[in-house]
């Protein structure tokens, strides 16, 4: 039996007056991407510091490849692969004597060499640290991260600065390393980037996780409904929600005797699901379909 890289169960953190992680509960498997997406102060990146072990938690139980990260030594530290927020690698080296020299706190590193060449870096590697651009200095964040050849890499808004281009070669290179096998966990605010990189997500609010899935079973679990468009007699746009927009169709149909005028349905996002599970949907204004004529 495979065990799971993480299980949380029931984790609360309180700072002071505020309840920042409040009964959570996580399931991650070995060998996923799994992201955990929610607005800020949801409590995301107090749990990722918790599985960490760099943060003390109030209570639940946490285990992270078989411990407790609050208790475990060396050897566990060795398996999990953080990518820090912060800039650590020192400004004066380069990327080649940087890498090199994490290379050194691990039992079993991985090649320097071949790590520069997976984060995209070879064409930089005798730059210095201090000369590296933003997106340049993330990628080399990720390859002090993966030196120790990792079993589970963590990290916290890994793409929050980025632009587009950079943030697509950035999830080509956590596709490289889950394709390795590493399990992966991220915190974004992105839900595409949720979407494009995540076999699961769970969506963090207020502390407490109010859904967790798949991205396209979150969307069918909690975005049931379709929104149905057309134009009135009168000209004007009209549309409804609906749970049944077939049955709605075939009412128009029969309004209009045929074809109905500029007809749209249109699948709630993944981000309209966000939006509701995390309390921050603006109310639609479709109505129902008796007073929409
Ligand atoms: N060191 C701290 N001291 C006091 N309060 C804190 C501390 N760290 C976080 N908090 C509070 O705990 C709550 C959860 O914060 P956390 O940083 O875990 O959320 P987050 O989901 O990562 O948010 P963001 O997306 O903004 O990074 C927030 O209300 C935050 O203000």
């Amino acid at each position: 039996m495979t065990q799971n890289a993480v299980e949380v169960r029931g984790l609360r953190k309180q700072y002071g007056e505020v309840t920042a992680v409040d009964g959570l509960d996580l399931t991650i498997r070995q060998g996923e991407v799994f992201g955990l997406l929610g607005p800020n102060g949801a409590g995301k990146s107090t749990t990722v510091e918790i599985l960490q072990g760099h943060r003390e938690r109030d209570g639940g139980e946490v285990s992270v490849l078989g411990a407790d990260p609050a208790t475990a030594g060396r050897a566990w530290r060795s398996r999990v692969g953080i990518v820090w927020q912060d800039e650590s690698a020192p400004a004066e080296l380069t990327v080649r004597e940087t890498v090199e020299h994490f290379a050194r706190y691990y039992p079993a590193p991985r090649d320097p060499a071949e790590v520069i060449a997976l984060v995209g870096l070879e064409p930089k590697r005798d730059q210095r640290v201090k000369g590296l651009s933003g997106g340049q200095r993330r990628r080399l964040d990720v390859a002090l991260g993966v030196i120790g050849d990792p079993e589970l890499l963590l990290l916290d808004e890994p793409t929050t600065g980025f632009d587009p281009a950079a943030r697509r070669q950035f999830w080509d290179l956590i596709r490289l390393l889950a394709a390795e096998g590493t399990t992966i966990v991220l915190t974004t605010h992105y839900l595409e980037e949720a979407e494009a990189l995540a076999d699961r997500l769970a969506v963090i609010a207020g502390g407490r996780v109010v859904a967790e899935g798949e991205p396209a079973e979150l969307r069918s679990r909690f975005g049931t409904g379709a929104t149905v468009e057309w134009t009135g007699a009168d000209g004007a746009p009209q549309s409804v929600a609906t749970e049944t927009p077939t049955r709605t169709v075939a009412e128009l149909m029969a309004r209009f005797e045929g074809e109905i005028p500029g007809l749209k349905i249109g699948r709630p996002t993944l981000e309209d699901v966000y939006l509701r599970l995390t309390g921050q949907l603006v109310p639609t204004t479709a109505q129902p379909l008796e007073d929409a004529r």
